[in-house]
């Protein structure tokens, strides 16, 4: 079966291969299936099972409904902050309840019932054949040549220079949205790429939307009468100007032309799955799924002045071992085994988990290992520091009249459900699942606080409200929260540039089946800036609610909750620490990256040399989100697709290949 665990037909009595890849998302699957193309053995090891049958996980609008689901994602419960008084301010906190229910509310005002114990915010992760981009929205918009600028600059590795970068997207990419002779795409690549306006009758029905979307057009500089010239162009075209050109886009999608979303998973299994013309596996890539890489194992003993080696990896053998699995029935241990590596151990377990198992593998900072008595192996206090993010929040804005949507198809879907009429539809390549989605709309504006001039928001508008993640259905006493009268639109705001490094992953306990230790610690460096720009897209914001003509206009800013008597001409809110405090409050983010990040030599914090291999050891990288040195633009997916493909060439070169 495709996806079945294949790691028991190499013929391998002692669970010997050329490398060892953990986790299988956009960062470990393009490497684990390149390595294995080019004739190495890859045991690629990932805890959770693979869900490709599950209907969830190839229509892209039904990743809205996907958290109802328990078998594709981790549950981590994150702090914003390490002040008490300033996490109980965000209105979706997570905690639990004397009976095990679950309950989502703010601190305070009102009060969370008696006895309830917080767990943090809602942090979701992929933990499935895929990875995390098996359950995301699938956004695929490039990150600026600055951040690839950055890495050369900062290495002195012209291997990730903006042009080089270019061209691994157009090996990553298999665009079909764009003519076959348009600069700055790729068409062979494994990752397919759409635009999520469809046909655009998601924005011909729906004359109310496109009339604030039009609003904000003209705060933005540009003509509203070209509405629907810009809602179909292409985001990532490689003009000059890209990264300081402000306007209007369609999202393009990380899915194939009958909206089937496609992910690291199809490559993987696509690699598996290949035969010989006798009948025989073409490429040795193996996969061990339902399987927790728990320990790094080292070669010590490599004689005088040689670095320890990584040589294999320790694992348990079952599903749902990781606490973090909704799944998970406490006391479960799984089957300890080990697998080793010729060459190298690459881990890619995403920006939470790398960073905990080099620490328990004894890669971190000396005095946090010590109090857990996980021996060194090499003191590096960059492990499972300096994290991002992009914050985000929305900029909520009640109408005079209701948003009404001419198109009605949704309502006869089940969203998912046993029969649901829409599948059969969206399976011909019809109906409203293979049809444009209603976040389709991408702004990016450059603000004051831009630090080099580049774009530093992205926003994204509906009839709908974007306000962080909630946890899974068996969640109760939620309706305050989520239920938003029908006049209500959402400016969902994704900052980029981000200053902020100061998030950290520790480890709670030795244990590897037990989630670290996450907190954000949001807008503590270079507050000002991060502040700034997303103050300043709140009042723009104002600007394009107050600019909707009659009778649906002008809307009424509701969040931030400036009063209506306090607010200028410009948006701004005569307050303006109330704007401010309640972005500090209720920002929330779900692209954490840079826990085990690329840098400088002599760089303390430094955990990766340019070619991604871990400081002070040997044959052990480091490829996924956590790699990257900043957050890559707004969206982390696709630079981590690069990033591996980047890899999967270092490792190639470096074992004489290429
Ligand atoms: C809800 C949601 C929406 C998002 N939307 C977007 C979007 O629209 N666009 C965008 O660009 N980005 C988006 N992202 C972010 C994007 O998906 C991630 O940045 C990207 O998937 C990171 O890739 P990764 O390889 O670093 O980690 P992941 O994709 O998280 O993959 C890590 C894998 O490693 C496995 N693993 C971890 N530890 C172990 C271990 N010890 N042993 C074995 N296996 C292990 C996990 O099970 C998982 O499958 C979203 C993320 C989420 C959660």
């Amino acid at each position: 079966a495709p996806g079945a665990d294949s790691s028991r037909n190499n013929n391998n009595s002692n669970n010997t291969y050329d490398y060892i890849v953990v986790g299988s998302g956009p960062g470990g699957g393009p490497v684990a299936s390149n390595l294995a193309q080019n004739g190495f053995s890859v045991l690629l090891i990932e805890a959770g099972d693979d869900q490709s049958d599950n209907i969830l996980t190839k229509v892209p609008v039904l990743s809205l409904v996907e958290p109802n689901n328990n078998r594709l994602h981790w549950d981590f419960y994150v702090r914003h902050y390490a002040d008490l008084n300033r996490t109980l301010q965000h209105h979706f906190l997570t905690w639990r309840l004397p009976d095990g229910s679950l309950y989502v509310g703010p601190g305070q005002n009102p009060a969370p019932p008696a006895g309830a114990t917080l767990l943090g915010v809602y942090y979701p992760r992929g933990a499935t054949l895929g990875g995390s981009a098996v359950i995301n929205y699938l956004v695929t918009v490039l990150p600026p040549d600055s951040d690839w600028q950055n890495i050369a600059d900062m290495t002195g590795d012209q291997a990730w220079s903006p042009a080089n970068m270019h061209e691994i997207w157009q090996r990553v990419e298999r665009n079909h949205y764009v003519n076959t002779t348009s600069t700055g795409h790729g068409f062979n690549g494994f990752i397919d790429t759409i635009l999520s306006v469809g046909d655009g009758s998601v924005y011909r029905n729906e004359p109310t939307v496109v009339a604030v979307l039009k609003s904000m057009m003209s705060v933005l500089g540009l003509d509203p009468n070209k509405f629907y010239e810009y809602i179909f162009g292409d985001i990532n075209a490689l003009t000059p100007n890209r990264d300081k050109t402000q306007g209007l886009w369609a999202i393009p999608y990380t899915a194939n032309q009958l909206w089937r979303r496609v992910t690291a998973r199809d490559l993987i299994l696509a690699t598996v799955n290949a035969t010989k013309a006798d009948g025989t596996q073409k490429y040795p890539l193996y996969l061990q799924l339902n399987t927790l890489a728990t320990k790094i194992i080292f070669d010590q003993n490599r004689g005088y002045g040689r670095q320890p080696r990584a040589v294999g990896v320790e694992y348990l053998h079952g599903q749902s071992l990781y606490k973090a699995d909704p799944r998970h029935a406490s006391g479960t241990q799984g089957v300890a085994g080990k697998a080793y590596a010729r060459k190298e151990v690459i881990v890619s377990g995403g920006t939470f988990n790398s960073p905990q198992l080099l620490k328990l593998s004894g890669i971190g900072p000396r005095a946090e290992l010590q109090k857990l008595q996980i021996p060194v192996v090499v003191d590096l206090p960059g492990v499972g520091a300096h994290m991002m993010d992009n914050p985000e929040i929305p900029i909520v804005g009640l109408a005079k009249q209701d948003f009404v949507s001419n198109d009605t198809s949704l309502g006869s879907c089940f969203f998912g459900a046993p029969g649901d009429p829409c599948v059969a539809q969206w399976e011909q390549g019809q109906g409203p699942y293979a049809a444009g989605q209603p976040n389709s709309n991408a702004m990016m504006r450059t603000t004051p606080y831009s630090v080099d001039g580049d774009r530093d928001m992205f926003v994204f508008s509906g009839a709908f409200t974007f306000r962080g993640f909630l946890p899974p259905v068996y969640t109760t006493n939620l309706t305050r929260y989520i239920t938003d009268p029908p006049n209500t639109f959402g400016i969902a705001t994704v900052k980029m540039q981000n200053q902020n490094r100061a998030g950290t992953v520790l480890l709670r306990s030795a244990d590897p089946q037990d989630t670290p230790d996450i907190n954000f610690n949001y807008f503590t460096d270079g507050a000002d800036i991060d502040l700034g720009a997303i103050d300043d897209t709140v009042k723009w914001g104002r600007r394009a609610h107050a600019g909707v003509a009659a009778p649906l206009g002008p809307l009424n800013t509701t969040e931030p909750p400036c009063p209506s008597s306090l607010i200028n001409a410009d948006g701004s809110c005569r307050d303006s620490e109330l704007d401010k405090e309640w972005i500090m409050n209720q920002a929330f983010g779900h692209h954490p990256t840079s826990t085990c990040a690329i840098g400088a030599d002599g760089d303390g914090y430094a955990v990766l040399d340019s070619r991604l291999r871990v400081r002070g050891v040997d044959g052990l990288r480091v490829v996924d989100a956590s790699a990257h040195p900043r957050t890559p633009g707004a969206f982390p997916m696709i630079p981590t697709y690069m990033l591996s493909l980047r890899a999967s060439d270092f490792i190639l070169a470096d074992a004489g290949r290429k």
